[in-house]
């Protein structure tokens, strides 16, 4: 079927989602452009949907740009997704927000399937196979990584997400994702340590993603869907990808609402200073120049002359 839509989009987008497993478009929104950005660090996972929201407050259409994790068809493994094109894509647009949703297990009782969490910290459990940073080959940048997500974006999620409570929803306000680095599950043993450790929730996604968000100087924020107990819970089955997806499909209209109610929250005007992420406007600058003007590669100067023309 022929999409009219253009390939082309000329105002700045603010707005970013990231959709994981089971959620590899956003419906119900109306898809004005396809973009197929490339970046130095290659092509984004999938092309980026342009999709118009309507502000409530102004009833102005926002722009929002949509890009499918690991592909339109989940072609790509977790340590597949090439994730620096997917953020340096995103913000080259105009993205300095991104909502990033992720099916995950739970390690804890409490955080049931189908329950929602919105995490404020991580433990990197990957294995250092991803590509990680932008900062790199000629140009050192260290940026502080303490709440790896967004403070004040995480208090507008968790309102949404607490406005659709009573509706299906059921909302844990903070969490810990341990992020593996797979494509296999963990392993019994492991799946203990990590609850020993003060895991949440366990997923194979939000790193090097939520550190290169940083480097981008992006306001980031994962929201996070239980699928499993993975495999700690003696009484419960063993995590297996028909689980994950069966629960995921089963509550994707729940989710949708969920990514649905913060966008229209984001859409007001109260809220732009930190869609535009200005509190982090500037940071790298210092934290990526550590390199002397003198000792910087060219190559590295052209590449992040593309994340931030006005640096480097
Ligand atoms: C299909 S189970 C494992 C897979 O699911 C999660 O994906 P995403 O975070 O993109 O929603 C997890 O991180 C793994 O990639
Ligand atoms: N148990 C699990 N481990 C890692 N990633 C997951 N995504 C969903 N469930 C998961």
């Amino acid at each position: 079927m022929a999409h009219h839509t253009t390939t082309t989009y000329d105002s700045p987008i603010h707005i970013g989602v990231i959709g994981g497993t089971g959620l590899q478009s956003l419906t119900g929104f109306t898809h004005v452009a396809t973009l197929k950005p490339t970046t130095p660090w290659g092509t984004p996972s999938s092309p980026i949907s342009v999709i118009h929201h309507d502000s409530p407050t102004s009833g102005k259409p926002i722009p929002i740009a949509f890009l499918s994790r690991h592909g339109l068809h989940h072609e790509l493994a977790p340590h597949e997704v090439p994730n620096r094109a997917n953020i340096a894509a995103l913000r080259t647009l105009g993205v300095r927000t991104i909502i990033a949703f992720s099916a995950v297990g739970s390690l804890q009782e409490a955080i049931k399937p189908r329950d929602f969490v919105v995490p404020d910290q991580i433990i990197d459990r990957t294995k250092g196979v991803r590509p990680f940073t932008f900062f790199e080959g000629g140009m050192v940048g260290h940026v502080g990584f303490a709440d790896p997500f967004d403070p004040k974006l995480a208090k507008v999620v968790q309102k949404c997400g607490h406005s659709l409570e009573g509706d299906g929803v059921r909302l844990h306000d903070s969490g810990t994702v341990i992020c593996m680095e797979g494509p296999q599950f963990s392993t019994r043993a492991e799946s203990k340590m990590y609850r020993q450790w003060g895991g949440s929730v366990i997923n194979m996604s939000a790193l090097p993603e939520a550190k290169l968000a940083k480097e981008a100087e992006i306001a980031y924020q994962m929201i996070c869907m239980s699928t499993d107990y993975d495999c700690w819970r003696e009484s419960e089955e063993d995590v297996t990808v028909e689980m994950v997806m069966g629960n995921m499909k089963a509550n994707s209209e729940n989710a949708r609402r969920f990514v649905g109610a913060v966008l229209n929250e984001l859409s007001k005007e109260e809220h732009e200073d930190l869609v535009l992420a200005k509190h982090y406007e500037g940071s790298m600058k210092f934290a990526g120049g550590v390199t002397a003007a003198s000792g910087r590669s060219e190559e590295a100067k052209k590449k992040l002359g593309f994340l931030f023309p006005d640096y480097f």
